[in-house]
């Protein structure tokens, strides 16, 4: 049984064609394949992204069997979350698939390691409640329970993750080796909890201090010769496209943004609700959403940024430039309210 182009069925095949035809492009538009495809993007998008890096071939791994796992972890996404759902997984899976193609990165990384990596993107954030560690923490839930406080929610995505791999027909590490899935297992573990932004500072440290002492070969390709050196960039790649929005072409950024406050502003409804303190920038009766993004890029998306720019020196200017720009643009919509007078 053939399956289809993009791993999933769609009506409009000129559409479809064109806008995949940007999956190798940082301009890439994942809400217009989840509308194409009937919310379907992160299918589509790993599908094709495995397929075209030949993993498929290399790991053996069955189209059918890889097209039903990631139908399945998709459909483990909440449709009704506003920015923690499948789209999300699918920028994530894109952004992460272009970062890993930098050419100061060729040849640095094994199958297994890509293949890791594009695996931690597509299940990084399952079963998100659109809720936050601190709300899940505060409330007690069972999950904050389960998991002792730590970095709940990545936990619970790698666990569910892991899980799915054991529904029938949904194998698709089966053909790796003991050895290989040992490692995949590890480096996925450690990916996604890299994601948790309370390991933020710690890993752009750790990459401020790789970039200070960066070895390069005279081909310009980075020289990695450790284990620990591969997981930590690793890491910060995974973490640098899970916080990749506000480097995207504006008008795609400001997309993500109208999401992310939904679902804050749902979480600062709930907090209220439940006579909790209502969370910084979740207070939908007090929020100065472009200073906040301002606030978020100055803080942390461009120290990141900047450093990861350093590390794959050339290969990140345009991301850069956008990222100055969309910072530019949010700073000049604040709503430059009437200082208040003294009385
Ligand atoms: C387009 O806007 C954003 C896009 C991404 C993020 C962001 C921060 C950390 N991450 C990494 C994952 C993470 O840890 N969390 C936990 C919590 C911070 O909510 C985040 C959503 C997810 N992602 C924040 C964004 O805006 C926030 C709302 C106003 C300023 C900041
Ligand atoms: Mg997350
Ligand atoms: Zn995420």
């Amino acid at each position: 049984d053939v399956v289809p182009r993009f791993g999933v069925s769609y009506e409009k095949e000129e559409d479809m064609e064109n806008e995949m035809a940007n999956v190798d492009r940082w301009g890439f538009d994942a809400f217009k394949i989840d509308h194409l495809t009937n919310h379907k993007p992160l299918t589509a998008v790993t599908f094709t992204i495995l397929q075209e890096r030949g993993l498929l071939k290399t790991f053996q791994i069955p189209q059918k069997t890889l097209i039903a796992y990631v139908m399945t972890l998709e459909g483990n996404y909440n449709k009704d979350v506003k920015y923690h759902n499948q789209i999300h997984a699918a920028d994530v899976v894109q952004s992460t698939n272009y970062l890993l193609s930098a050419p100061a990165l060729e040849n640095v990384f094994t199958d297994i390691e890509i293949l890791a990596a594009l695996f931690a993107a597509a299940i990084h954030d399952v079963r998100h409640p659109g809720l936050n560690n601190q709300f899940l923490i505060a409330s007690s839930s069972e999950l904050a329970i389960l998991y002792n406080d730590e970095s709940v929610l990545e936990n619970h995505s790698v666990a569910v993750a892991f899980k799915l791999l054991q529904l029938e027909n949904c194998s698709l590490f089966e053909t790796l080796t003991k050895k290989q899935l040992q490692q995949l297992r590890r480096l996925v573990i450690d990916m996604v909890l890299a994601t948790d932004m309370s390991k933020h500072m710690s890993l752009l440290a750790d990459l401020k201090t790789m970039v200070e002492s960066k070895k390069v070969a005279g081909s310009g390709v980075l020289l990695l010769d450790n284990y620990n050196d591969r997981m930590m960039v690793l890491k910060n790649l995974v973490h640098c496209a899970d916080l990749g929005n506000p480097t995207k072409p504006l008008d795609i950024y400001r997309k993500w943004t109208e999401r992310v406050m939904e679902e804050f502003f749902l979480q600062g409804d709930l907090e209220r609700q439940k006579g909790m303190e209502v969370s910084p920038m979740m207070d939908r009766y007090n929020a100065s959403v472009e200073k906040s993004q301002v606030g978020f890029i100055d803080f942390i998306v461009h120290p990141l940024w900047e450093t990861w720019a350093d590390l794959v020196y050339p290969d990140a200017q345009e991301l850069l430039d956008n990222l100055e720009e969309n910072r530019d643009w949010y700073s000049s919509q604040i709503r430059n309210s009437p200082t208040p007078t003294s009385e």
